[in-house]
């Protein structure tokens, strides 16, 4: 006969702030089915009534620290300019409680945020990008030392409830992964915009342009993800010697495009490394 299994008791996860973030990992944790309990605080009443509307089941309240109490990890989901003003509050409660946090600010080091915690605090950092909306999420963690192996595991499960996850050994390289993958949609988005634009002067509706362009990066990402091959090797596929793709790369490539990207992305990191900065 089968030994019955203990119901395994549900993980409690806070959110302080319920911004766009916040509610896509609630929207993964809960499509996941999870083993959660879910609280979410935010002083603003609208952000409240949309997840009362959405996930009834979610306490949603405005108190920060009564949505603390018992929790087993606090999910940090401010802004990182509020993020000192609100982790101070909750230091006491902290001190006491000792839940894992996860912080998803950009450019806040473990140390300050440890420091306004009160100390010895479980801290997981992490990077995440908004592609988490649609849980097609890439993000980058990093554990301080307080932190448990089912902390480590339970901090990876939340995050990967809204896509992939990747641990660093060295904080410093989430200043790279937020120039990379935390502000990485936004160089698609230029592209498809720049497109866009383009597609429009050679005469395609706009409409018409936006389904081909919006399908083909779909593609060329699925494409690159799943054929084992790398992109460097799909490029040369599509490319036809005295063909078409060769006349259009020739062009983006004698423009400069490695060496932008190279400029953009080491501008990102050192914006990153500045606001941790000025957030210390
Ligand atoms: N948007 C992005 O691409 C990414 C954002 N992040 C980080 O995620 C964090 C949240 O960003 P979003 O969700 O985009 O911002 P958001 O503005 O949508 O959400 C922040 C929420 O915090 C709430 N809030 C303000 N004061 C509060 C307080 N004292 N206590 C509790 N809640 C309070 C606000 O009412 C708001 O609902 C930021 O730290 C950001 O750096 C990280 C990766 C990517
Ligand atoms: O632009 C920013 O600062 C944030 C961090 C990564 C994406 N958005």
């Amino acid at each position: 006969m089968d030994t019955p299994q203990l119901a395994q008791k549900p993980t409690t996860i806070t959110f302080i702030g319920a911004g766009n973030m916040a509610r896509s990992l609630i929207v993964g944790l809960l499509q996941d089915q999870a083993n959660v309990v879910l609280r979410v605080a935010d002083p603003d009443q609208q952000q409240l009534d949309a997840i009362r509307k959405h996930w009834p089941d979610v306490l949603a309240t405005t108190d920060n620290l009564e949505a603390i109490q018992g929790a087993d990890v606090v999910v940090l989901a401010v802004k990182p300019q509020i993020m000192r003003e609100v982790t101070e509050t909750l230091a006491e409660a902290a001190q006491r409680s000792r839940p894992l946090f996860v912080s998803i600010a950009a450019g806040i080091r473990e140390e300050a945020l440890n420091r306004w915690l009160g100390g010895n605090q479980a801290i997981v950092r992490c990077m995440p990008n908004t592609p988490a909306l649609v849980q097609a999420g890439a993000t980058g963690l990093y554990a301080n030392t307080q932190v448990s192996d089912s902390q480590r595991s339970a901090a990876e499960s939340i995050l990967r409830a809204v896509g992939i996850t990747l641990w660093f050994a060295d904080e410093a390289k989430l200043d790279a992964v937020t120039a990379i993958s935390g502000s990485g949609p936004a160089y698609f988005f230029l592209v498809m915009e720049a497109m866009q634009a383009a597609a429009e002067q050679l005469g395609i509706e706009a409409a018409d342009a936006h389904l081909l362009i919006m399908q083909t990066a779909l593609g060329a990402a699925k494409l690159a993800m799943e054929s084992g091959e790398l992109p460097a090797d799909l490029r040369q596929k599509v490319t036809s010697k005295g063909g078409t793709t060769e006349a259009a790369l020739k062009v983006l490539t004698s423009g400069g495009l490695h060496t932008l990207f190279a400029q953009a992305l080491q501008a990102a990191e050192s914006r990153s490394k500045e606001l941790a900065a000025a957030n210390s």
